[in-house]
């Protein structure tokens, strides 16, 4: 990391107080995404990205590629957590050696990167997420609703089309439980992002770090001042590869099934979850008020179907129809 970088932001604690943040993110205010992404690799210990291959992450993931950081610094980044079952070919790793364990060359691309696969993407996002791979030679973490692999699998569990009948439950089954569940495995202490204030409604006043409350967990949104058409002439200018529905018209894609073009050219998410009230998946909302929300329908559908059971087990059973056979 270069002096002036590291001394402009230098006074990261993972203890601090709103008033440090509010100081901290005074500083990345005046940094390039480039630099921001620069000290938090450097600073920000257990540092992931995650990503449904939107243009802003893609951005973030050519930023992360082109940063070369030295090996005493990326110790700093990913320490291994003590492990007394380490084995000698692991403990030479030292410093890098968690995520070397999970599958990550720290040395090429020091920040693992995560896809919550809803089981619900378009093909051409799947398609991307092969192609990104490809180009960066990366690896990718994939996470899916829990127990999983496939949409059939996901709908004899929990039913055709949740997402009309129960939404919150859909998107805590296909995204915050498994971003959840990311987050734990890989030890992740901050989670890079892809939001923007440019994207309005709850993003409108985003912090470019945040701090989660009750777990700590720290969100970095380092293009968080850019507009779609900064974004958009980054990755032309670099040639990173896109989703192909871009060409479309459509400028924030999730889910086949609450995705369409954008319908107003201010408004980049103006085609997700057309004619709802709702913005934001649930993946950058309170988790915790999300959870128990999540659980408390669960708990109200079992106590419905306890009662049509028991209903239908005090009601008597119909009598035979009497078969006369003529003789
Ligand atoms: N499926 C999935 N997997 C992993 N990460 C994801 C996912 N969906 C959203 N995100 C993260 O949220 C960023 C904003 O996404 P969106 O604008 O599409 O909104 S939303 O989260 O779907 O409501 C998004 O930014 P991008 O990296 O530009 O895609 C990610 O950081």
């Amino acid at each position: 990391m270069p002096e002036s970088t590291a001394s402009q932001v230098s006074s990261f604690s993972t203890t601090f107080t709103p008033a440090h943040l509010k100081f901290i993110n005074a500083k990345l205010e005046k940094l390039s995404p480039e630099k921001i992404i620069e000290w938090a690799m450097i600073s920000l210990p257990g540092l992931i990205q995650t990503t449904a291959f939107g243009p802003t992450g893609l951005v973030i993931l050519d930023m992360i590629n082109r940063i070369h950081i030295d090996q005493q610094s990326a110790a700093n980044v990913h320490p291994t957590p003590a492990s007394s079952s380490a084995s000698e070919d692991e403990s030479d790793d030292n410093d890098d050696g968690h995520f070397k364990k999970a599958g990550y060359n720290t040395q090429r691309h020091p920040v693992p990167l995560i896809f919550i696969d809803t089981l619900y993407h378009f093909q051409e996002t799947l398609d991307l997420a092969q192609q990104v791979q490809d180009h960066y030679n990366i690896p990718l973490k994939v996470y899916k609703p829990l127990n999983c692999e496939t949409t059939a699998e996901f709908e004899s569990q929990y039913g055709q089309q949740l997402w009309e009948t129960d939404d919150l439950s859909y998107d805590y089954l296909v995204k915050v439980e498994p971003g959840r569940r990311a987050y734990q495995e890989l030890n992740a202490q901050a989670v890079i992002s892809g939001r923007r204030r440019s994207q309005k409604g709850d993003r409108a006043h985003l912090d470019i770090l945040e701090i989660e409350s009750g777990t700590g967990l720290l969100k970095l949104n380092p293009l968080a001042t850019w507009s779609f058409q900064q974004v958009w002439t980054y990755l032309r200018a670099y040639q990173v590869p896109f989703n192909a529905l871009l060409d479309q018209g459509y400028r924030s894609i999730g889910d086949w099934h609450s995705t369409k073009p954008a319908t107003n050219p201010d408004d980049e998410r103006s085609g997700r979850w057309e004619g709802k009230q709702k913005t934001e998946c649930g993946l950058h909302v309170d988790y915790f008020k999300m959870r128990a929300e999540f659980q408390a329908t669960q708990k109200k559908k079992q106590a419905l179907l306890a009662s049509r059971d028991a209903a239908a087990a005090a009601t008597p059973a119909s009598t035979p129809a009497t078969v006369v056979v003529q003789a």
